[in-house]
């Protein structure tokens, strides 16, 4: 495992407390800058696997190495400014529903500002043109002064996703980030992600639900099932029947953002190799 990687797992397995296993064998290395969707059934592990990349998770078995250091053998500050360098996007995202929208996004940075600064902001916001900047690429811009707990799940996820766009962090997790979007905003969602990877230099992991996409936005695929890597290939290569062979067990239907399809009677625009 070497340092240059931005997020490397060997070999990783995870056995929940209830003795439940999430994760095994998981071998993963991302370089900087690369883009990765995770799709895969429901419950595959993609949540867990997030959560270990985040080293929100212990691995219970194997190596995770996170933009050069491992994790879990840091001492607690170092293992909190490790933390403070990844964006994490949830699918419900941790918000506290009386925040203000401008303050959850300008939370984004309170890793990086000292303790007065992070604190002044908290009761007047110092930045508000960056956090509108960042809300305004989700469409959201006119929400800056409301309460968290005025708006739907579907724009919470947007103040989470402008909160890590504001961040500006060098690696990027989102767990099915865009789940309570139209396919609309779910496609503009995911591409300001890409974008800002492709901005910042940031990489990015995204789990998906919706394959197609997946396959719009993202250079590679890992494909997850029952806790193990069914395939990790270029988003060109992925064909049906390794689409098909990953969501058997959800009969002949793939997750789309257009709603789900028949493998046979796929019309869809998905990349040519998709449709082989
Ligand atoms: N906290 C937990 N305790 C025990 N088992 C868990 C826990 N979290 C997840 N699991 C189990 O681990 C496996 C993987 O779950 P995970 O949430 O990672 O899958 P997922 O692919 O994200 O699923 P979904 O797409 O439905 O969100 C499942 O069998 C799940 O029941």
């Amino acid at each position: 495992m070497t340092a240059e990687a931005a997020l490397a797992l060997e070999d990783v397995g995870l056995v929940h407390a209830n003795g439940q296993r999430a994760l095994q064998d998981v071998t993963l290395r991302l370089a900087p800058g690369e883009r990765v969707a995770v799709i895969g059934p429901s419950g595959a592990g993609k949540t867990s696997l997030l959560r270990i990349a985040g080293a929100g998770l212990r691995a219970t078995e194997g190596r995770v190495a996170l933009l050069g250091a491992q994790p879990w053998q840091l001492p607690a500050g170092q293992l909190r400014r490790l933390r403070a360098r990844i964006g994490l996007i949830h699918q419900s995202p941790p918000i506290p529903p009386r925040l203000r929208v401008i303050t959850a996004v300008l939370a984004g940075r309170l890793g990086r500002w000292s303790g007065a600064r992070a604190l002044a902001s908290l009761l007047m916001p110092s930045d508000v043109a960056g956090a509108q900047a960042a809300l305004a690429r989700l469409d959201l811009a006119d929400r800056l002064f409301d309460r968290c707990d005025r708006l739907s799940g579907g724009q919470l996820q947007r103040v989470g996703m402008a909160r890590v766009l504001y961040q500006a962090p060098e690696l990027i997790l989102a767990d099915e980030p865009v789940s309570a979007l139209d396919p609309a905003l779910a496609d503009l969602a995911v591409g300001e992600l890409v974008a800002q990877s492709r901005d910042t230099g940031a990489t990015l992991v995204a789990s998906l639900h919706a394959v197609d996409l997946a396959l719009k936005w993202f250079d590679r695929l890992v494909g997850l099932r029952a806790g193990s890597v069914v395939f990790d290939a270029p988003a060109a290569e992925v064909s049906r029947a390794m689409l098909q062979e990953l969501y058997a067990t959800e009969g002949s239907q793939l997750p789309t953002q257009a709603g789900s399809f028949a493998l046979d009677g796929l019309r869809l625009p998905l990349p040519a190799a998709a449709c082989r």
